[in-house]
C-alpha cells in the first residue's frame, strides 16, 4: 500500500497548495507560540479551508487546555487533532468525546521501554506518531530516532513516523521501518519555519519511489 505523506508546519497558501499538489495526503498546521511553525487560530482555519476533501487536515497543539482546544478544533475543523505534548490518555479520550476529530498522539522513543510506555494510550487514540525525544522544542526539531527500534514492530494500533526525516533519507525509513505513514516539517524547510517547495516536491516523489 501506498505510504501517507504528512507535511506539517504549513503557514503559507503557497506551500500548502504546493503540499496538496505534491501529493501529500495529510497538511499539518502548528497552533503552537513557541514554535517558528506557529500559526493562530484564525491563519489555520483560513489555511484548513483551502485543503480540499481527499486531503486530511491536521490541528498540532502541545499541552493546551482542553477547553481552548476544543474551541480550537471547532474553529479550525481539521480532520485530525495531533497532540504532541505531555497530554494523558484521559486528556485524549475527552477530545473524542467533544470534537468531531480523530485524536493523534505524538510520542517521542529513545529506546525499546519507550514502545511499551506508549501503550498506555492504546484504546485512547486513533493513530500514535513516532518521533525522536524532545529537543529544543517537543518536536519539530530535526532529530531522528533509532529506526531500528521499529523494523519488525508489531504495531498493536495505527502509526506513523515522524522526526529528523528529509528527502534524502526517508526512503531509508520507508525501507527499515515500512510506516503506513511518513510526518516531515523541517526537513522540507530552507530555514525553521519556512517550507520550500522543491523541497516538499522532492520528499513526496522520494516517498513514493522508495
Ligand atoms: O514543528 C514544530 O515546530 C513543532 C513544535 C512542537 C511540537 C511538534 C512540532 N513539530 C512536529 O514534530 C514532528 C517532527 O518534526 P521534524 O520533521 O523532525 O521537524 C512533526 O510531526 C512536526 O510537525
Amino acid at each position: 500500500m501506498q505510504t501517507g505523506i504528512k507535511i506539517c508546519g504549513l503557514s503559507t497558501p503557497e506551500t500548502v497548495d504546493a503540499a496538496v499538489a505534491a501529493g501529500a495526503t495529510h497538511v499539518g498546521f502548528v497552533h503552537f507560540e513557541k514554535s517558528p511553525r506557529h500559526v493562530s487560530v484564525e491563519q489555520a482555519a483560513a489555511l484548513r479551508a483551502r485543503v480540499p476533501r481527499e486531503v486530511k487536515s491536521v490541528l498540532l497543539t502541545v499541552n493546551m487546555d482542553a477547553v481552548s482546544h476544543i474551541r480550537a478544533l471547532d474553529a479550525v475543523k481539521p480532520d485530525i487533532a495531533q497532540a504532541h505534548g505531555n497530554e494523558r490518555a484521559e486528556y485524549l479520550g475527552l477530545l473524542r468525546k467533544n470534537a468531531p476529530v480523530e485524536v493523534w498522539k505524538a510520542c517521542g522513543i529513545k529506546n525499546a521501554q519507550s514502545l511499551e510506555d506508549v501503550k498506555r494510550y492504546h484504546g485512547a487514540l486513533d493513530l500514535i506518531l513516532y518521533d525522536a525525544a524532545p529537543g529544543v522544542l517537543p518536536g519539530g526539531n530535526g532529530l531522528a530516532l533509532d529506526w531500528d527500534l521499529l523494523a519488525g514492530y508489531q504495531h498493536p494500533v495505527p502509526w506513523g513516523l515522524a522526526g529528523g526525516l528529509t528527502p534524502d533519507n526517508v526512503g531509508d525509513a520507508i525501507r527499515t521501518t515500512r510506516p503506513p505513514l511518513v510526518d516531515v516539517s523541517s526537513g522540507v524547510e530552507s530555514a525553521p519555519g519556512v517550507k520550500d517547495v522543491d523541497l516538499i516536491r522532492a520528499f513526496c516523489e522520494a516517498v513514493r519511489a522508495a
